[in-house]
């Protein structure tokens, strides 16, 4: 069964084509990564899928619900959690108030609740941050919840966005260069902690430059040149598909 199927997806800026029909499944309970050269349109595509960008054309089906138009919160309550290329913590937060931010979305306290403070409020708010204190568990990174987001090297920064990706409560985590910056033992801990995401029954979608990262953690891989899919496969399969090779050997990339 697939949990998201994206559906001959096109997005233009202006005169350039960065995605252009697109069209692939993400089954559930699979690890799958989108690959391709710099400027692919891989990012544009996650863009879309979590509602920063409308396309132009194409569907964006999760669990056969088109989620085309809806806005970003929305999207998240659905059950789609993402972290970003860059960084984007609240710097100067704590890192347990940064996870807890990833729990508001499952809180139902408005306004008038925040006022008068009542039991269930409360309760809710006790919750938050079990969920938040599991959840650093969880990456190891309960040791730094009272330090500043600010102060985590960068390895673990991306393990802090992961963690409040993951207070969503999501079913599909999408991770946009997970291993960026990491150096190779950080990189090691991530295809384990990726492993263990998988198996609490959350789908993961990644962008990754590390090649071996890509081949070793995911079952299926999708890869974009200019925009458009140019092969779907299994490691094996995409490794050694002539269109792959030379997509990447005639860029810049090795
Ligand atoms: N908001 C935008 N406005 C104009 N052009 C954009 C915008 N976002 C992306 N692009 C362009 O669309 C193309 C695809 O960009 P995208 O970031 O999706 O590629 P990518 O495969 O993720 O690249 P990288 O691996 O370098 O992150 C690029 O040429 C990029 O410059």
């Amino acid at each position: 069964m697939n949990l998201l199927s994206i559906r001959n997806l096109t997005k233009s800026f202006g005169g350039l084509m960065a995605v252009n029909d697109v069209s692939f499944d993400v089954p559930a309970g699979s690890i799958v990564g989108l690959i391709g050269p710099n400027g692919a349109g891989k990012t544009t595509v996650f863009n879309l899928i979590t509602g920063n960008y409308q396309p132009d054309r194409g569907e964006v089906l999760f669990e056969d619900r088109n989620l085309v138009g809806l806005p970003t919160h929305k999207i998240v309550e659905f059950g789609i959690a993402r972290t970003f290329q860059t960084i984007r913590l609240f710097q100067n937060l704590s890192v347990l108030e940064n996870v807890l931010a990833g729990c508001h979305c499952r809180m139902r306290a408005g306004m008038i609740a925040c006022m008068f403070w009542p039991k269930w409020q409360r309760q809710e708010e006790k919750k938050a941050l079990e969920k938040a204190l599991e959840e650093l568990k969880f990456v190891s990174l309960e040791k730094e919840a009272e330090n500043k987001a600010k102060n985590l090297s960068y390895g673990n920064q991306r393990l802090l966005e992961i963690a409040r990706a993951l207070a969503t409560d999501p079913k599909l985590l999408i991770l946009d260069e997970p291993a960026g910056g990491m150096n190779e033992q950080e990189t090691q801990a991530l295809v384990n902690l990726i492993d263990e995401i998988k198996k609490r029954g959350i789908t993961v979608l990644l962008i990754e430059h590390d090649m071996s990262l890509v081949m070793r953690i995911c079952e299926k891989i999708v890869v974009l040149e200019h925009g458009a899919k140019i092969a779907e496969g299994g490691p094996e399969e995409i490794k050694s598909n002539p269109q792959v090779i030379e997509a990447y050997l005639g860029s810049d990339e090795d």
